[in-house]
């Protein structure tokens, strides 16, 4: 069976630590190849502040250097909300020779009981929770924890900075950084 990783986000925008917890994760488990998918609409927070346009484009840049991260775009060609139950679903029927991983920082393991239909969720894929700064990795849920060097930046810390007109080089990728800029993006 192929071993695939994935990384559900918002992207808005991908920053250092999406990249660092699937490059973690990757060799520690080793998997084959990451997913990156992006939602459309995020079923826990308000909309994304830039288009899925937008979104794609600076996720295609910032994996670009990585031969195993690949993007899927399922939720964006999908539209609506984002469960990642309709996804995992669909995964796992159009790819049966794939044991699928998805990955996701304590925020979000803190907030596994309210997934959408979660009971169902956590039979259909295994989990792998990785720390993240001012939240626990711990839960009843049997997910695998991957231990990884903490980066305590987030997207919305950088949509801040930018509206601030502040920097953000070394938090995300330069050739990010350079089309957030060009597209004059975040900037109110
Ligand atoms: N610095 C980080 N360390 C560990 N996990 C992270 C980090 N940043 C994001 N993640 C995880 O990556 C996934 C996608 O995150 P998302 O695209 O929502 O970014 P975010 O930085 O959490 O965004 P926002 O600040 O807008 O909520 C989530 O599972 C999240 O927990
Ligand atoms: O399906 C759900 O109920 C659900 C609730 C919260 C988060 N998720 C997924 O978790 C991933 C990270 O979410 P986010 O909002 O932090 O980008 C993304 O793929 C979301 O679709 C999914």
């Amino acid at each position: 069976m192929k071993r695939v990783g994935i990384l559900g986000g918002t992207f808005d925008p991908p920053h250092l630590g999406h990249l660092l917890i699937a490059e973690e994760v990757r060799i520690e488990l080793n998997l084959q190849e990451i997913w990156f998918i992006p939602t459309y609409t995020p079923p826990h927070k308000s909309e994304s502040e830039t288009s899925a346009e937008h979104r794609m484009k600076m996720l295609q840049i910032a994996i670009s250097s990585n031969k195993y991260f690949k993007i899927n775009a399922i939720e964006i060609e999908r539209l609506g909300k984002s469960y990642t139950y309709d996804t995992i679903t669909y995964l796992k029927q159009e790819y049966e020779d794939i044991d699928f991983y998805f990955i996701i920082g304590a925020d979000m393991v803190e907030y596994l009981p309210n997934w959408h239909r979660i009971n169902e969720l956590i039979q259909m894929i295994q989990f792998v929770g990785v720390k993240r700064s001012g939240y626990k990795l711990e839960t009843e849920y049997p997910i695998i924890q991957v231990d990884i060097p903490m980066l305590d930046i987030s997207s919305s810390m950088l949509r801040k900075r930018l509206r601030n007109k502040q920097s953000v080089k070394y938090i995300v990728p330069d050739e990010v950084n350079r089309y957030i800029r060009e597209k004059r993006l975040y900037e109110d």
